[in-house]
């Protein structure tokens, strides 16, 4: 289903390098002003994914939009629309943190060195500095400020935090969330996925160049629930409680991790004679990951009901797959 402001668009796009396969008919919706966190494995095509949105890689088949124009044909255009931070910038070393900006503003439109100076003072960079002595933290920071510069309204963040220590990363996203607030949309790859989960609102997890689920993140804590109590005599049966994605415990105490509970299901097990401590609560997004990757690559297949996810982030509520009776 299409929505009109979906702002990144790909559809089934196809991307081989020689004979494989990166990205797998990929389709994914990010909507305005999302903050998206882009996240799966290494080598899952993330950044090839990345490329492809800004232009720098044409798909073999499908296409690739933002904001309505063809991100291979209409490159230049989004090139004032998009910031872009690669996964590894590449800077002129010799040049001093100001030339660096005053040289990418030949690219750009008026408006882009006076915005790139705001933000280096903004993030405390010394303009006089040569980038080959800048630290990693410094060297993002640049990266950062000239992505801003062109006063984006999308900003596409490729493994932005790779390499900062604690508290530069925790200062960038930070700083990326308040960008959100404006009205930007974000859409970031990254490892560090605790970290994003105190700022993103939309989640993607790809995997082989496929989307394996899109939800918000409201959505997941809604859907995928850990339930644990105490029991006195037996285990609790967990049939019926919904889809059970981990199941465990150790003596008394039993634990499910479930996604999409039967909510009479859940009260009647707390009802339970001999139940004691009961606890509904969400699951963190590392753990979601883990559980929906490592269950994939373990060889559950796509189509079945126990991945039930609607690739889908407009807003709607991922539905479950009816089960085949
Ligand atoms: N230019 C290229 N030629 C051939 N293979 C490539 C090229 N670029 C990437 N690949 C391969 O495509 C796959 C996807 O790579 P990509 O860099 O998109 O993954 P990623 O999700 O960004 O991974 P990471 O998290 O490690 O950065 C990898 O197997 C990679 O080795």
């Amino acid at each position: 289903m299409s929505h009109h402001d979906d702002v990144i668009v790909l559809e089934r796009v196809v991307v081989r390098y020689r004979q494989r396969l990166v990205l797998n008919h990929l389709d994914l919706r990010v909507p305005r002003g999302a903050f998206f966190a882009f996240l799966g494995d290494n080598g899952a095509g993330k950044t090839t994914t990345m490329k492809l949105l800004t232009g720098l890689l044409p798909p073999d088949a499908g296409q690739a939009r933002i904001l309505g124009l063809d991100c291979w044909a209409r490159a230049t255009q989004l090139r004032h629309l998009v910031g872009y931070m690669p996964e590894r910038p590449r800077f002129y070393e010799w040049m001093t943190v100001e030339e660096i900006g005053w040289f990418t503003a030949a690219f750009h439109r008026p408006g882009f060195l006076a915005r790139y100076r705001e933000w280096t003072g903004r993030l405390g960079l010394d303009p006089a500095m040569p980038l080959k002595n800048l630290s990693k933290g410094g060297y993002a920071r640049v990266g950062l400020a000239l992505a801003l510069a062109p006063d984006p309204p999308i900003l596409l963040l490729d493994e932005p935090t790779s390499g900062l220590d604690l508290l530069t990363r925790r200062e960038f996203l930070a700083h990326l969330r308040h960008l959100a607030s404006e009205g930007r949309t974000i859409f970031i790859s990254s490892h560090s996925i605790a970290e994003l989960e105190n700022v993103c609102t939309h989640v993607g997890l790809l995997r082989d160049g496929q989307m394996l689920l899109t939800a918000t993140l409201e959505e997941l804590r809604q859907k995928v629930r850990r339930l644990s109590l105490r029991f006195a005599e037996t285990a609790p049966d967990p049939t019926g409680l919904g889809t059970i994605l981990l199941r465990n415990g150790t003596g008394r105490f039993w634990q499910v991790i479930v996604h999409e509970p039967n909510p009479r299901a859940v009260a009647a097990l707390q009802a339970q004679p001999g139940i004691t401590d009961f606890e509904d609560t969400p699951v963190s997004l590392e753990e979601v990951y883990a559980l929906f990757m490592s269950r994939s690559r373990n060889g559950v297949p796509e189509d079945s009901a126990e991945i039930p996810w609607v690739q889908r982030c407009d807003g709607t509520l991922p539905r479950r797959r009816e089960a085949i009776p």
